[in-house]
Formats: C-alpha cells, structure tokens, sequence
C-alpha cells in the first residue's frame, strides 16, 4: 500500500503513559513509549501493551471532540476516580470515538482520550482529524428515518430513541424521523412527498416488510420522475441516488441478516454512519405485463406462501406466529401443479452447489456484474436469450427463488447458502411432491451442515428470469371455466385442511408480502451501490441506483 504523508505527530498522555500519536490520511495510530519511568503518575490499569502500536482506520472514526477536563473531574457528587497528577501535567484532551470490531460481526463505538500539553496542540489535534471526516464523501449528514412502531416485538422507537439516534447526534448526522401510522405510510411517503434532494440517505427502522417498502417507494418515485413504465418487464430503470439503511427492528430481519452478518441495531448504525454500502439484485414481479412487486429476498410459492399466508391471520402471536403457522403448514403438506420455465444464467462464474460464499468485494459479484453494466450490450441480446428457456412441469411443495442467500438467525447458511448479492441471479430452487418425511428432512438441513439440495426431489438452478404458471389456469384472469369446479372446491379443501385434497392455489411469499397472483413473470433489476467494508459483504446500506431490468 502507498505510504501516506504524516498530517501530525505527538507525544501525547494516554491512561497515564505517554504515547506516539500520529495521524496521516488513511490512519490514526498510537504506541506507547517505552521509558524507564513508564507511568507518568500513580498507576491505574490500562489495557495497551507496552509498545504495541494501536491504530483505527480514519473512515472508521466516527467523531472526535475537545474535552472539558476541569469539568470532567470537578467535583459534582457523583462517583469518580481521583483526579490525576498527570491529567493536571496535560490539562487538555480530546476523545476519538471510532469503530470498534467486536464478535461475530458485532460492531461497537469504542472512545480513546489523549491528554495534551498546550491547549493549542489538543485544537490543532481536533481540527486535523474533523477535516480528514469532512473528507469523507460517502458519509450521509443527513437522513430521513422512518420507524415502524408495530414492527417484531413493537420496540422500533424505543430501538431507536436510545441506541441509534445517539450515535446519529454524535456523528453530527441530522435526521428527520417519522413514525409510522399505518402500512405503506414510508413506502407513500416516499413516492409522493419526500423532499429526497434534502437527504443522503433513507433509513427503515422495523424489518423486512419496511424494507421492501422502502425499496418500492424509493424505486417508483425514481421511475416516476424519469417518465419510465414499471409495468414494461423490457424497460431500462433509472438508477435512485439514495442508499436504504437499516435498523432491524422486525421479527426476522433476514435483509439485515444477510448483508451485515448479524440482526444488531448497533452494528447497523455504525455502518450506515461511516458509510458503507452493498449492492443488491432485485427481481421484478410482473403479471400479464402488469408490474405486481420488487423482491429482493425470498419469492416463495407453496410451502413458505402458504405459512406467510397463515402467519399473516395470526399477527395478533407476535414473532411465534412464524412457527406455528410453519409447523401447521408442514402437516397439511400440500403441493401445487404448474408449468416453471425459467432463462439458466449459463454465462457467468459460480452455481448454486458450490462452496463460495459472498463477501465484500465478491469477485463473482464482480465478475457476472460486469454483464449488466451500462456499458455493455443489452442482456437480451446475448445468444443465451435466444431460445434458452427450460420449461418443467410437476407437482411441487415448493417453489422458491432466493436472490440472495436469505441467511437469518434461524438458519445461518440460509435457503441458498451459495447465492449472491449482486451477480444479476436468483436461485430457483424446486421441491417436487415427496413425503413428509423427506420434506422435513430437506427443511431441517437448512439448519445444518449438509447440503440441502443434495435430494432426489431438489433441484436447483441459477436463472435470470423465470415463469409460473399453476395447473389450472393460463393466467389467473383467463380461468379455465372447466376447472372452476375444481377451483371452488380446492377453495374449501384449504379451508378445511382435514381434506387430504391439495388446493389448486397456493400465494407467493414476495419478501414476507402475499402476491395476489399465482401465474408470474420474475426479471432481475440490478441496485448497485459501492462496497466499502473489507471484512465481510456485510454492510447495513444498501446503495440504491437501479440498473437494467432483464429483456426477453
Ligand atoms: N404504523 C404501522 N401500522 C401497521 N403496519 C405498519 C405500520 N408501519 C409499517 N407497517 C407494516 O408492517 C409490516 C411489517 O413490518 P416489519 O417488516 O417492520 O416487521 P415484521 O413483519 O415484524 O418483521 P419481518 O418483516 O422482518 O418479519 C410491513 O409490511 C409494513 O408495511
């Protein structure tokens, strides 16, 4: 790496010893001096190893701040440590608050105080280093929070009134918040009255069903004001210049999950302050060229359509509503005949049965990326979009189309473990009619280490546009009058599920929203942002600048 010029270098009191602290454009690193007297004064204990060089990335500095030391040791009746012989030596401070990495992808903000000898030095100290912030362009300074209240366990506000909006104060982030009064209230919001010029970013407080409000909002209000048709599956999106962040503050937070590696408010606050972003693929959902949704998740037809259907009658449960209605679901055991074609995606790096798993900076996102930049030929008009299409027809228990791993607390590794944010692909997977056994065998290795898909009545394939037609309709508004027999009964067999008789219908599950269609044309739009964290593909922003859709 390019060694980068020194912008300041002192000798400066740290918990007592005496430390090199040096500042360039890329760090903040401080060593203690080995002396013979190592303590100043008295000795309290401290947690820096003598010599050992310590140092925090400046884009993971979250603010920095001159400190009063009289007032922080005058004496107010409170307990406190004794005053120190050398603080009185260095009488002015400053304290560097950055990122601290935590476990398991926990991210927390840590404090450093340094003691200086003349009040001029702590200044310049202060100044350097909130000039190298400024620098930081990819920093929102202004937000537009929308906190859902009735969200997971109802703790949206209280989420974010004690360990999120401090962290925004302290990163000098403004915010306008709105609390939500009723569904759809930010998605609305977004796409009508929202002054966007005014913000750098939006950010959800609630889960998964927030976010995909905000990513309809957002999305449609682009469209909108650029004049394209979002009901043309052929139409090329404009990008939105917002970033979405999120807190988690749901029942499953599984969008969260899977970008940040762990449901933390705390962690999701730190990245969206210092900025970073993830770039995701979105599917298109249309019927009958009428635009129905953007999914960015999980479309679940049968199985997880169904238990999201249950589950959504059972609100009043809470976060335990997923399992009942899951356990229920799983014993009625019901499949759905239909027709899936779908378009493999054959020209890229990668399949679904491999071992790679997406991180920051994933060269296959990279790689397969490249296809959909503007700069290259529309994908329809690659040789592959020329009769490629595979068609199969069967009885399945589920059809699920995963455009990312869909990793959540339950089910770490997720329903696709090897998916990937942002190649331009979702994972169908198809679970032909088998026996309940073999079904909660297949469920239950989504909790484990062996792999799912290795099951004679699994299939998966990695596509980039995919079809559902049920058995007993062409299209949903063209029904079969000879089946409406069929159709009415089915209808009363899924009210009664005693019958053994499986219903003709079942809704698909589009990021925790029902579809009022069954018959359904999926395309993948790409929101692209930048990756800017080097552990992980984790981050709590999602850089929302919408690509092309996928032509026929
Ligand atoms: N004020 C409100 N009153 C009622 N519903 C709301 C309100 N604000 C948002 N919603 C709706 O609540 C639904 C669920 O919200 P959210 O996704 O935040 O929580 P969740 O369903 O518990 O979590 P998850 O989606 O992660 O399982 C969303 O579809 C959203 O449209």
């Amino acid at each position: 790496m390019e060694k980068q010029p020194r912008l300041l270098a002192s000798q400066l009191l740290l918990k007592n010893s005496l430390f090199e602290v040096s500042l360039n454009r890329v760090l903040l690193t401080w060593k203690e001096i080995a002396t013979k007297k190592k303590r100043v004064s008295g000795g309290i204990h401290h947690p820096f190893k003598v010599g050992t060089s310590h140092g925090v990335s400046v884009s993971e500095i979250l603010a920095v701040r001159e400190l009063d030391v009289d007032s922080e040791t005058k004496d107010d009746g409170r307990w406190q440590k004794m005053p120190q012989k050398s603080t009185e030596a260095y009488p002015y401070a400053f304290t560097v608050s950055y990122v601290e990495r935590a476990w398991q992808h926990r991210w927390r903000c840590s404090d450093v105080t340094f003691h200086c000898l003349e009040g001029a030095l702590c200044q310049q100290w202060v100044q350097t280093i909130r000039e190298q912030l400024t620098a930081l362009t990819s920093r929102p300074k202004h937000l537009l929070v929308y906190i859902n209240p009735y969200g997971g366990k109802q703790q949206g506000e209280r989420i974010y009134e004690q360990k999120v909006a401090p962290l925004f104060t302290l990163a000098s982030i403004s915010t306008h918040v709105i609390v939500t009064e009723h569904a759809n209230h930010a998605r609305d919001h977004l796409r009508t009255e929202a002054e966007l010029k005014k913000y750098d970013g939006v950010v959800c407080v609630g889960g998964d069903g927030m976010f995909s409000e905000m990513v309809h909002g957002l999305v449609s209000r682009t469209q909108r004001d650029n004049g394209v048709d979002q009901n043309s599956p052929e139409e090329k999106l404009v990008p939105c210049t917002l970033r979405i962040g999120i807190i988690p503050a749901g029942s499953t937070d599984c969008i969260c999950y899977a970008t940040v590696g762990i449901n933390d408010p705390v962690t999701s606050a730190l990245h969206i302050i210092v900025g970073d972003a993830q770039p995701m693929d979105v599917c298109s959902v249309h019927h009958n060229n009428t635009f129905l949704r953007y999914s960015v998740s999980l479309l679940g037809y049968g199985f997880y359509g169904d238990v999201l259907a249950d589950s959504e009658r059972k609100r009043w449960m809470g976060p335990a509503r997923y399992d009942f209605s899951g356990f229920k679901t799983f014993l009625t055991h019901h499949y759905y005949e239909g027709t899936v074609s779908f378009l493999p995606a054959t020209d890229i790096l990668g399949t679904p049965r491999d071992k790679t798993r997406c991180r920051a900076g994933c060269f296959i996102c990279q790689h397969n990326g490249q296809l959909y930049s503007e700069d290259h030929q529309p994908l329809f008009l690659l040789p592959e979009y020329k009769g490629g299409w595979r068609v199969i027809r069967g009885k399945f228990l589920a059809i699920n189309a995963a455009s990312m791993s869909c990793a959540c607390p339950r089910s770490p590794k997720g329903l696709s473990p090897a998916a990937h944010l942002a190649d331009g692909t979702t994972d169908l997977i198809l679970v032909r009619k088998c026996s309940r056994f073999n079904f909660l065998r297949h469920l239950l290795r989504h909790t484990s280490k062996y792999d799912q898909f290795d099951m004679n009545f699994v299939e998966v394939h990695r596509v980039r546009r995919f079809r559902f037609t049920p058995r007993y309709c062409q299209s949903d508004s063209e029904l079969d009058l000879r089946e409406n027999g069929k159709r009415l009964f089915s209808q009363i067999c899924r009210d009664h599920p005693a019958c053994s008789c499986s219903p003709a219908y079942s809704s698909w599950n589009c990021d925790g929203e029902i579809l009022p269609h069954a018959a359904i044309e999926v395309g993948l739009v790409r929101i692209k942002g930048k990756i800017l964290d080097e552990n992980l593909l984790q981050s709590a922003q999602t850089g929302v600048k919408v690509h092309l859709p996928f032509g026929q």
